[in-house]
């Protein structure tokens, strides 16, 4: 009766178990990686099969001919079969080695492909994201998913593969020689399988979630490293060495506990299969001893019996582990595929027609704007920039001067209202097209590996050497490159930490200039610096300027009073736009805020 009801509940187990195993998107993962990378290289994969089968034969093949040496050689004494007995293990060992060699080169190249390609194919579908893909998300999680996940798509296949191929294909091939040989003691080794099927298939679970937190440990050291790289000068500063240290020791103990733990697991299955392999093998040789003893039966079926039953060990070993070892690939190739999966960001769809510039006047037609649900950063926004015009945007911090820069740019899309280039509205226009029309200079200027020459180029990549020198020159940065150990071939390191605040943002404005855009937004320093790189990054930005329609959040006095318009943002709001002159009437927040902020430059005042 007992049986008959744990019999019932067996495949509900089952199924409960597959269940889970499919919501957690092992099997899924698994499948789509078979059916996607593993099908684009079909060819190379069943090679690797064909090779790993001749493994998987020549192991079982190895094991079928001990028979034939035990009673030819060592019951018959045929000194004939002694040579070609001997002849075919050396055959048989040679064509596995071989096989064996050639299966390595083929996996290795077929999955390095892997990995290369599906490196690009992150790297091509990252760079259609928009700007709130990189603000939700931490580089270093980006960074750990490209090193890794690329990688544990190919160990997923190779493990399927070798599993199939030469495992299953081993172990069934030896099992049938059992079988062959001696089908009664074939069964008898086999009861011991139900057990290990258990056993392991507890170990699974417990895998599968200490994988996942180690996986989250690990992007936490690439974050760690990262953050001790960008903010070294913090770090130093204010003595925060012993901190940054605690920080990272206890997240690389955290990694190095998970990874204990990962391989305690697998190793429990060791004691166990080799416990298990040792009960069946003695019942073998009990069994298989008795009868010879007793009934004298040939002792060449039994050699050969316990041979492959010896040989089949290894094989069901990794057999059983398998899945867990799957499991810590799969975390890694289900990162990859969360960032595959994701559609490109609306702000970066190019298929729509090209901008039609003409004259380069900005629009913000009632523009609303929210970066998360519920909280407005801009309400009603509405300001024209005529062709050619200088418009200064001034307000509080955090008010959203930044953000209408960026809307402009279409970094991201309005909620309300549009913003509209010539008239059209930017969300209907190829973004390549509107950005080409567009220079933008920023505080934080990003310097990228590379040579000076290479970093100014980037405003336009097909300039000539003599463009870039120019465009360095008319943005007051010749000297200093010129004086630098290589000029214009030297090497900025990475972000270049070797040049002051004012030499970078000399650069980002050569670049700039180097674009030669008819729009510029330019975001000026706040920062502080010496007087002589004041006046020449002022020169530098009254070049650039010049003859361009410009929307400059502006940090410095000369700039308000040479603006022919200011727009004043107060909390998300345009709360007044005018000359300075006209604005300073009014009296209102932009005379205060001209008290506040510009005060230090008052001696210009009198250009009221
Ligand atoms: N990526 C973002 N995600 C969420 N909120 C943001 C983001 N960027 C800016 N904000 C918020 O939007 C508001 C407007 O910010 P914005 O940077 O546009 O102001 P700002 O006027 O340029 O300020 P500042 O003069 O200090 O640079 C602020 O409250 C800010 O916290």
């Amino acid at each position: 009766m007992a049986k008959a009801a744990d019999d019932e509940k067996r495949p509900k187990r089952l199924i409960d178990r597959w269940r889970r195993f499919k919501q957690n998107g092992s099997l899924e993962t698994l499948i789509r990686i078979v059916a996607t990378d593993g099908r684009a290289h079909m060819r190379g994969y069943a090679l690797a099969t064909v090779l790993l089968v001749v493994v998987g034969m020549t192991t079982a093949a190895s094991a079928w001919i001990m028979r034939d040496v035990v009673n030819h050689i060592f019951v018959s004494r045929d000194p004939m079969m002694l040579w070609i007995l001997s002849a075919a293990v050396i055959g048989i060992f040679v064509v596995k080695g071989l096989a064996s060699w050639a299966q390595a080169i083929v996996l290795g190249r077929v999955g390095n492909r892997i990995v290369a390609e599906t490196q690009r194919r992150f790297y091509d579908s990252f760079l259609r994201f928009g700007l709130d893909f990189f603000t939700e998300r931490a580089s270093s999680e980006l960074i750990n998913t490209v090193v890794r996940g690329a990688g544990a798509i190919r160990s997923v296949l190779d493990t399927v593969i070798m599993s199939l191929a030469r495992d299953l294909v081993s172990l069934i091939s030896l099992v049938a020689v059992m079988l062959w040989q001696a089908p009664l003691m074939s069964l008898a080794a086999f009861t011991v399988a139900p057990i290990a099927i258990f056993f392991v298939t507890g170990l699974i679970k417990r895998m599968r979630k200490i994988a996942q937190s180690e996986y989250g440990a690990s992007t936490m050291i690439v974050a760690l490293v990262q953050e001790t790289v960008y903010g070294n000068k913090v770090v130093k500063a204010f003595g925060l060495d012993h901190h940054m240290r605690g920080r990272m020791a206890e997240t690389i103990a955290a990694v190095e506990q998970r990874q204990n733990k990962m391989a305690s697991l697998q190793a429990r299955t060791s004691p166990l299969m080799e416990t298990l392999g040792g009960v069946s093998i003695a019942a073998v040789i009990f069994y298989a001893g008795w009868n010879t003893i007793n009934f004298g039966t040939s002792p060449g079926e039994f050699m050969s019996f316990v041979t492959a039953l010896l040989l089949a060990y290894e094989p069901a070993k990794r057999l059983a582990r398998v899945q867990i070892g799957l499991e810590m690939s799969l975390v890694g190739a289900r990162a990859m595929y969360e960032i595959l999966d994701k559609p490109p960001s609306g702000t970066e769809r190019d298929d729509e027609p090209a901008l039609d510039f003409s004259a380069g006047r900005i629009e913000l037609r009632d523009v609303d704007f929210a970066y998360r649900k519920g909280e407005p950063v801009l309400k009603g926004v509405s300001f024209v920039v005529e062709r050619g015009e200088r418009i200064a945007l001034v307000g509080p911090s955090g008010g959203g001067k930044s953000t209408i820069i960026a809307l402009i740019q279409r970094f991201y899309d309005a909620t309300a209202g549009a913003v509209l280039v010539d008239g059209q509205d930017v969300r209907k226009v190829a973004v390549s097209s509107l950005r080409r029309h567009i220079a933008s200079v920023s505080q934080d200027v990003f310097l990228f590996s590379g040579t000076v020459r290479d970093n100014i180029r980037l405003g336009r990549l097909s300039a000539t050497d003599e463009e870039v020198e120019e465009a360095a020159r008319d943005a007051y940065a010749f000297d200093f490159i010129a004086n630098l150990p290589k000029g214009f071939d030297t090497d900025i390191g990475e972000n270049g930490v070797q040049l002051s605040g004012g030499q970078r943002q000399r650069l980002a404005i050569a670049r700039a200039i180097l674009k030669d855009a008819p729009i510029l937004l330019l975001d000026e320093a706040t920062s502080a610096l010496d007087s002589e790189s004041e006046r020449n990054i002022q020169l530098a930005l009254d070049r650039l300027v010049e003859g361009r329609t410009s929307v400059v959040i502006a940090h410095r006095l000369s700039t308000i009073l040479n603006a022919d318009r200011i727009v004043v943002i107060d909390r998300g709001e345009v709360v007044d736009i005018g000359t300075h002159a006209e604005l300073l009437r009014r009296g209102g927040l932009y005379a205060m805020l001209y008290r506040y902020q510009f005060s230090e430059e008052k001696p210009l005042v009198a250009a009221q």
